[in-house]
């Protein structure tokens, strides 16, 4: 009976340990890759601080990869393009600056809510 309670605790700590150490492990890859830090995230919202050149927007230019700069903030609307109630409209500044477009009177204020979603980062300074 002793010795089952003995074997029952080495099991409960064996399984601590190797738990532990793979939840260390992992956590030492993600510093040591800098994923967290580096990689544009749909999910992190305004927090993002990755920073884009106009060239590297540029490429992104066509409704399968669409990015458009929206007051200096970097958006990927390749999701949403189908959904655009404005259609292909939302092509025409593919790539580039779509501020003017994007304030123009064809849209209620409550697309400034619908944009956070889409923020991958921000236009390097010139
Ligand atoms: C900057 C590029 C864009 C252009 C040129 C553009 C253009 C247009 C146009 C012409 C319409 C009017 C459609 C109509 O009334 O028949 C429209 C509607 C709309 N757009 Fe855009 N769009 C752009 C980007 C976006 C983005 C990025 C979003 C949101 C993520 C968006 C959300 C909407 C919505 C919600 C409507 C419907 C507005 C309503 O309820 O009347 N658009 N857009």
């Amino acid at each position: 009976m002793l010795s089952a309670i003995f074997a029952l605790i080495v099991l409960i700590l064996a399984i601590y340990f190797v738990f532990s150490s793979f939840r260390r492990e992992s956590k030492q890859k993600e510093i040591a890759t800098g994923d967290k830090l580096t990689k544009p995230s749909k999910s992190s919202f305004y927090s993002a601080k990755h920073k884009f050149t106009s060239a590297e927007v540029s490429f992104h230019n066509h409704r399968d990869d669409l990015w458009l700069v929206i007051d200096r903030k970097v958006y990927d609307f390749t999701s949403f393009v189908e959904d655009h109630p404005g259609g292909d409209a939302i092509l025409r500044y593919a790539g580039g600056d779509a501020t003017v477009g994007f304030k123009g009177p064809q849209h209620p204020a409550r697309v400034w809510d619908m944009i956070p979603e889409y923020f991958i980062g921000e236009l390097e300074s010139p």
